[in-house]
């Protein structure tokens, strides 16, 4: 069977300590993903390495830290990431032509822009269309906070959700997620399967990781919530000997698998949960949680226990529960002022107050749970 699947790679996957690219490693990934495209999938990349491969080639001794820097390293070295992707491919595909490849370059702000994002994604349709492989950085030069906070982990779950893939891999040096850093702690024990991201789970992943990285585990545990929470299945480990990225993806890779059992987000559902501005927020109770979470209905005034901020029909809030946890988001068919009035009203009297046209707080077409 044909699958959608999206593979981040990670500096430290990609380059040396002392920098400049590993080509080595990029001919086995591309020997890889190859494998894959040559079974039918279709395959996006998610590559990182345009700082490590370009900071040497510029002069500077180690990887820099200045902003301005790091966009110069990066701008030099996408370059190299591509040339040696693309050399690199050209080895493979039915007719030894090789396999092509595209570069597309995103930053966070495009996300949240709905023209500029289904763009990038009919870009993406028409190069897998095209059997070409799409091979996806963030655009350094103007994304700062990528720079500051690596976000190619988010990077590549947020391109999962959009792609509506079947599976994200996100691959990096070590062999998934421990109960503390393996690196330091030799008594670490792996965590093969994760249902649900806890307080624990995100306590496991320490921060920053090798010296060419920045993200560390938690960034990529926090990358694997946001594809479960957009239905996509995700993946965190190594891949290291010929026919393990085919192993990660039948479930026996050597890794930790995050499971979800939600379905794929519609774009408008993505854009309202994960990149809208909420304009306010709405507290709601238990009976109203598990209406929303475990039975699928919409939030009705019953429920509303206080809200906060200012916001008209159509916007975006925050829906959340007693103990102020993010349930999730929604578009809001009243005012605030006008949830104020019915909160904690039965349905029929909030009809003899006030004259709404729904009378869902929020619909449940129109609410995107953030819990998982
Ligand atoms: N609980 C943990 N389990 C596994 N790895 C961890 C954990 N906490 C921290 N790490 C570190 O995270 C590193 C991976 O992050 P990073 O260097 O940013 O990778 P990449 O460049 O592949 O994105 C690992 O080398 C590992 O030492
Ligand atoms: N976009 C940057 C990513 C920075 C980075 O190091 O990310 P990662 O290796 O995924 O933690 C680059 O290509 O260098």
């Amino acid at each position: 069977m044909t699958e959608r699947i999206i593979v981040k790679i990670g500096s430290s996957s990609l380059t040396s300590d002392e920098g400049g690219l590993n080509r080595e490693r990029i001919a086995f990934f591309s020997h890889e993903i190859a494998g894959l495209h040559r079974a039918g999938h279709q395959v996006l990349l998610v590559t990182s390495g345009a700082v490590a491969a370009g900071f040497r080639r510029i002069g500077y001794q180690s990887r820099p830290k200045l902003i301005h820097e790091k966009q110069a390293a990066a701008a030099v070295g996408q370059a190299l990431l591509m040339q040696a992707y693309q050399e690199a491919f050209a080895s493979y595909g039915p007719d030894k032509g090789g396999i092509g490849v595209a570069q597309i370059l995103l930053t966070r702000a495009d996300f949240s822009n709905r023209k500029r994002i289904s763009n990038a994604l009919m870009t993406i349709e028409e190069l897998l269309q095209q059997r070409i492989v799409p091979i996806i950085n963030e655009n350094d030069t103007v994304s700062t906070d990528e720079l500051k906070f690596s976000d190619n982990d988010m990077l590549s779950a947020l391109v999962a959700n959009l792609a509506k893939a079947k599976h994200l891999l996100i691959l990096t040096d070590t062999d998934g997620l421990y109960t503390d850093d393996p690196r330091f702690n030799p008594d670490a024990k792996r965590i093969d399967r994760v249902e649900q991201i806890s307080e624990e789970i995100m306590r496991f992943a320490g921060d920053s990781g090798s010296s060419v990285g920045t993200g560390g585990m938690r960034s990529k545990i926090e990358a694997a919530r946001m594809a479960m929470r957009g239905g996509v299945p995700a993946f965190i480990g190594r891949v290291q000997e010929p026919g393990d990225m085919a192993l990660a993806i039948e479930g026996t890779g050597k890794g930790t698998y995050f499971d979800t059992s939600l379905h794929n987000l519609p774009m408008k559902k993505q854009w309202v949960g994960f990149h809208s501005q909420p304009k306010g927020k709405i507290v709601i109770d238990d009976g109203a949680e598990s209406a929303l979470l475990q039975r699928g209905k919409s939030l009705l005034p019953v429920g509303v226990r206080a809200i906060e901020g200012d916001f008209h029909p159509g916007d975006v809030v925050e829906v959340v529960n007693l103990q102020q946890q993010t349930l999730g988001r929604g578009v809001v068919n009243y005012s605030a002022w006008e949830v104020q009035a019915v909160a904690g009203l039965s349905t029929s009297e909030v009809r003899r107050r006030v004259e709404v046209n729904r009378i869902e707080v929020i619909h449940r077409d129109e609410w995107v749970s953030l819990k998982v």
